[in-house]
């Protein structure tokens, strides 16, 4: 049966081929943000006072259809960089999630955190597309690659400058994954199949990863007893989109989650609350 994410695929892979042919990857490289220096997400993700948050800039998915009619991704960026989060992460996939490259360049413009492309990444002209365009790291999921081609994409992205996030949605994904190669990992609460969320799934994930990789809790979080729950079961970060963009204010729901999140860990409220992460 295919699923949304076939779908996606193979939207991405007609996308890839044309926007190959109209500029080819040696003309990306004369564009100036490919030779800019990049920052490192996995140090950005890694924090000793407590959990990061990766706020994410999205107009729509297709699980939620259209979350913000009226989406400025450089005043959000920036709202977000105000309310403290550690790494920004923006939507550019078009035809799912109404994003696009010049929403990541505008992004890049307005804040010097590091910035996640978000994306379905198949080809390795995407990223030397996300470096061009002022990215600092790429998503790659597991779930949409081949053991062959995800680690050719892991040594590429290495190659160029960028930092990436390796998504996984549950454990058994863990199995095709050098994780020798791996510096930041997220684990995906919603099955990109089916769209369920799951936040427990995380946990499971994390138990599998050796201390030296930073963990991402993925989607699904709207309230600090979601993020309390998720830091419990091992998240050094969160990657919180939907919540954000939907609310009036997302700079104001951002520090809202930080806060609320921060007591409940204090209050340890039923929640075991984790030690010390090691530095990086
Ligand atoms: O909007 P949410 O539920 O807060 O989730 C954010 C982020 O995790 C989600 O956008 C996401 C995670 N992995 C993805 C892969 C492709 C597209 C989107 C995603």
């Amino acid at each position: 049966m295919s699923t949304i994410l076939d779908q996606i695929l193979a939207d991405t892979r007609a996308l890839v081929a044309e926007r190959r042919a109209v500029t080819p990857a040696a003309a990306l490289t004369k564009r100036p943000a490919f030779h800019a220096p990049t920052l490192s997400l996995a140090r950005a993700l890694r924090r000793p006072d407590g959990p990061a948050y990766v706020a994410e800039c999205k107009r729509a998915s297709p699980s939620e259809g259209v979350i913000r009619p009226e989406y400025d991704p450089a005043a959000t960026a920036r709202a977000y960089k105000q309310a403290a989060a550690a790494a920004i992460s923006v939507l550019t996939e078009p035809t799912h999630f109404q994003g696009s490259l010049e929403h990541l360049a505008a992004v890049r413009h307005a804040v010097d955190l590091p910035v996640l492309r978000k994306d379905f990444v198949v080809d390795d002209y995407q990223l030397v597309e996300a470096r061009a365009y002022g990215a600092d790291a790429v998503l790659l999921i597991a779930a949409a690659l081949d053991r062959a081609l995800l680690h050719d994409l892991l040594d590429a992205a290495r190659d160029l400058g960028l930092g990436v996030l390796v998504e996984v949605h549950d454990e058994r994904e863990l199995d095709a994954i050098d994780l020798d190669r791996v510096d930041v990992l997220g684990a995906n609460s919603r099955d990109l199949k089916t769209f369920r969320v799951d936040l427990d799934r995380a946990g499971r994930v994390f138990a599998h990863l050796p201390a030296r990789i930073v963990r991402v809790a993925e989607s699904g979080i709207r309230t600090a007893e979601d993020a309390a729950r998720l830091r419990a079961s091992g998240a050094d970060a969160f990657l919180v989109g939907t919540h954000l963009m939907r609310s009036a204010d997302p700079g104001r729901a951002l520090a809202a989650l930080r806060r609320e999140t921060a007591v409940a860990l204090a209050s340890g409220t039923g929640y075991a609350v984790r030690g010390t992460v090691p530095a990086p």
